[in-house]
């Protein structure tokens, strides 16, 4: 099976000044995982990668970069799967974790359970040796900025919809084996303790070795109602190529719910999708040796991986 990466860093608004760092970023992203893959190592490991990546760049919202909570915290969510067994592990309400997908991963591979939340996922990252990071670190001037203007008694409460960083990445790797991981820090000004979408099995991802991956990223409560991962690939399951598994799922969402959003699919034959009904969703994909990426509905760039890795040592 020849491997294959897909990523997103999220369904929204990305502002024009934010779009070459978007853009870089997701490719950085994908071409981390797909030099996992390329090794011959796991679709699990190359997801966790590649979303670790987009974590740590301040253009994302997740991990460092995450928008905040109404006290002005970072509270983020983060869910892993592999296709092999359905096994999976997720945190929500996390604070002062520089990675939550890595303790998500952790929670599917130590813990008996799939979902810790808040206190209890602190507490297990502790037990699991994994450093806190100050809050403030996580804290970006742009996110404080924008937690603040949303405070202001004319704020438009639409606005929450929009911009929505969140990453995920999903893969197939030379031995079948497909697995998802999504990473976010919410929804801006959420309640706090508020459980989105991405901590969620069958709505934030999934992975089913029997059908394909999916991550998902948008309005996460319409994202919930309709379960929009799991609907997906029940769409595989009924014969429909991941482009229009995925896009029959998002009309469905508008529809329905009225709501937006978007999501990166992979099927078990190494056949893929990045879709969206918001404005834009950046995403990048690898897939013998090439990589696609874009930003708006019908960009997409291509360039090789050595031609990409060359220019990102160059620093783009
Ligand atoms: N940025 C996002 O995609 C938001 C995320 N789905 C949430 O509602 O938490």
């Amino acid at each position: 099976m020849k491997p294959v990466i897909v990523v997103h860093g999220g369904a929204g608004r990305i502002f024009k000044e934010r779009e070459e760092g978007s853009r870089t970023g997701v490719v950085r992203a994908a071409l981390r995982g797909y030099g996992i893959l390329k090794e011959g190592g796991s679709a699990l490991d190359a997801v966790e990668e590649a979303v670790r990546s987009m974590e740590d760049d301040p253009h994302f919202n997740a991990g460092c970069g995450s928008v905040l909570n109404e006290k002005g915290e970072v509270e983020m969510d983060a869910i892993i799967m592999d296709g092999k067994n359905l096994d999976s592990g997720a945190v929500s309400a996390i604070k002062c974790i520089a990675n939550p997908i890595k303790l998500a991963r952790l929670v599917m591979e130590k813990t008996k359970h799939m979902l810790l939340t808040d206190r209890g996922a602190h507490l297990f990252a502790q037990a699991m040796g994994i450093p806190e990071t100050p809050g403030e670190k996580l804290i970006t001037e742009r996110s404080r900025e924008r937690w603040k203007n949303n405070l202001e008694p004319d704020s438009n409460p639409q606005e929450f919809q929009k911009d929505l960083g969140t990453v995920g990445a999903v893969a197939i790797d030379s031995e079948g084996n497909v697995a998802c991981a999504t990473s976010t820090g919410g929804l801006s000004n959420k309640l706090t303790g508020r459980v989105g979408d991405t901590a969620c099995i069958g709505s934030g991802g999934y992975a089913d070795n029997h059908s394909g991956a999916t991550s998902t990223t948008g309005h996460g409560e319409s994202i919930m109602k309709v379960v929009l991962a799991r609907l997906i690939l029940y769409h595989m399951e009924q014969g429909m190529s991941p482009e229009m598994a995925a896009d029959t799922a998002l009309d469905y969402m508008k529809t329905r719910v009225g709501g937006l959003g978007g999501v990166i699919v992979v099927d078990n034959s190494g056949e893929w999708a990045a879709r969206f009904s918001t404005k834009q969703m950046s995403w990048a994909t690898v897939k013998d040796d090439q990589v696609h990426y874009g930003i708006y509905a019908g960009e997409r760039h291509t360039k090789s991986v050595d031609e990409a890795l060359a220019s990102e040592s160059e620093g783009f």
